[in-house]
């Protein structure tokens, strides 16, 4: 089986380059090997590449610089995801894409469901279902499983912005009216993983394509998160933060806004693939150990 892997400078991407190699040949593709702005390059790396299977974690990221780069943040995340569907299609080739809890505008009392209606409150999220809706338009093999909250032990992401800050500062405030589910980047591989183990021989016409929320189980704030990550910090590391302060959002002022209800249902995906993610709280410990004390200092 051969394995066209995008963005695997990122923290998903990253990841998911070593699990992979043990279903076949990885082809790992930065942002020097494949420029996803320019579409004929996607399109030449594909034919060249003929894959078995395209994952494409490769994204654009920065939430509160979407907003004043909307042409480039929709270039990445609203237009390539579509032509590397456009071309696996073409190949009969399995396309996996990743997308986010911001499509919804958080106003839901409970869980996301997939059939819930979107309605984006920012450019990164407007840009993510534009992808999500381009990705269902070409056909063929897709899945497209909607994550959130993604953390890792190395790149940009909450827990080590966290770690940072709480090796500098005796008081942290963070945002308590923002709920979602912290999702690691090993438990998003290793479901990356079963399901291509699960669908590679699936033929076309029995081909389960869509979007399935995967994230990891339970919910929390972002308080909560970070009141966890300091305290599992604080086993390994000295940690100057005593306290993790609750703030409203309105108290944290920034260019994006965010959905304040993030929770999705997962309850699709353990329909169609029998499996779920673990407690995010087993899943930082997980991340936590392999960040080791290094992060802390
Ligand atoms: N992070 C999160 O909290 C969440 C992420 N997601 C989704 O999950 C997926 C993985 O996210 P994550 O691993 O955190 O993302 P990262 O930001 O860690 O990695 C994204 C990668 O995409 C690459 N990239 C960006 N622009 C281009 C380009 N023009 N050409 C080629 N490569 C490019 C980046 O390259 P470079 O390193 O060179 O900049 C980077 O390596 C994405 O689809 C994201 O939208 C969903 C929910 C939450
Ligand atoms: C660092 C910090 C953040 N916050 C708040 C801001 C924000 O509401 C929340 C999380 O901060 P972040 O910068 O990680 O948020 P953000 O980059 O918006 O995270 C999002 O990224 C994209 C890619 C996704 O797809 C989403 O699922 C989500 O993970 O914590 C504080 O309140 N205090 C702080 O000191
Ligand atoms: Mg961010």
């Amino acid at each position: 089986m051969r394995i066209l892997v995008t963005g695997v400078n990122g923290q998903l991407g990253r990841e998911l380059c070593p699990m992979l190699s043990r279903l076949g040949k990885v082809v790992a593709l930065g942002r020097d090997g494949c420029d996803l702005g320019n579409a004929d390059e996607i399109r030449a790396s594909v034919q060249q590449l003929q894959p078995d299977v395209i994952v494409n974690p490769a994204a654009y990221t920065n939430v509160n610089g979407a907003e004043t780069d909307r042409e480039r943040a929709m270039a990445i995340n609203g237009v390539a995801p579509g032509i590397f569907a456009e071309e696996a299609a073409k190949m009969n080739a399995l396309f996996l894409h990743y997308s986010t809890d911001y499509v919804f505008d958080g106003e839901k009392a409970g869980e996301y469901l997939e059939s819930d209606a979107t309605n984006p409150l920012n450019v990164y999220g407007a840009t993510k279902l534009a992808g999500e809706h381009a990705v269902m338009a070409a056909g063929g093999r897709s899945l497209i499983l909607r994550t959130s909250w993604v953390y890792s032990a190395h790149g940009a992401n909450f827990v080590r912005s966290i770690l940072r800050l709480a090796a500098e500062r005796e008081e942290l405030s963070i945002v308590d009216d923002q709920v979602g589910a912290p999702t690691s980047t090993p438990d998003l591989a290793r479901a990356t993983v079963r399901l291509i183990e699960q669908c590679a021989g699936v033929s076309p016409a029995d081909f389960p394509s869509g979007i399935y929320h995967a994230t990891a189980a339970g919910h929390v704030s972002w308080c909560g998160f970070a009141t966890e990550i300091v305290k599992l910090a604080g086993k390994s590391a000295p940690v100057k933060t005593q306290q993790v302060k609750p703030i409203p959002s309105a108290s944290y002022p920034t260019p994006a806004q965010r959905p304040m209800n993030s929770r999705l249902s997962n309850q699709k995906l353990h329909d169609v693939f029998g499996f779920n993610l673990p407690q995010w709280q087993s899943s930082l410990e997980e991340v936590m150990h392999q960040i080791g004390a290094t992060v802390a200092r």
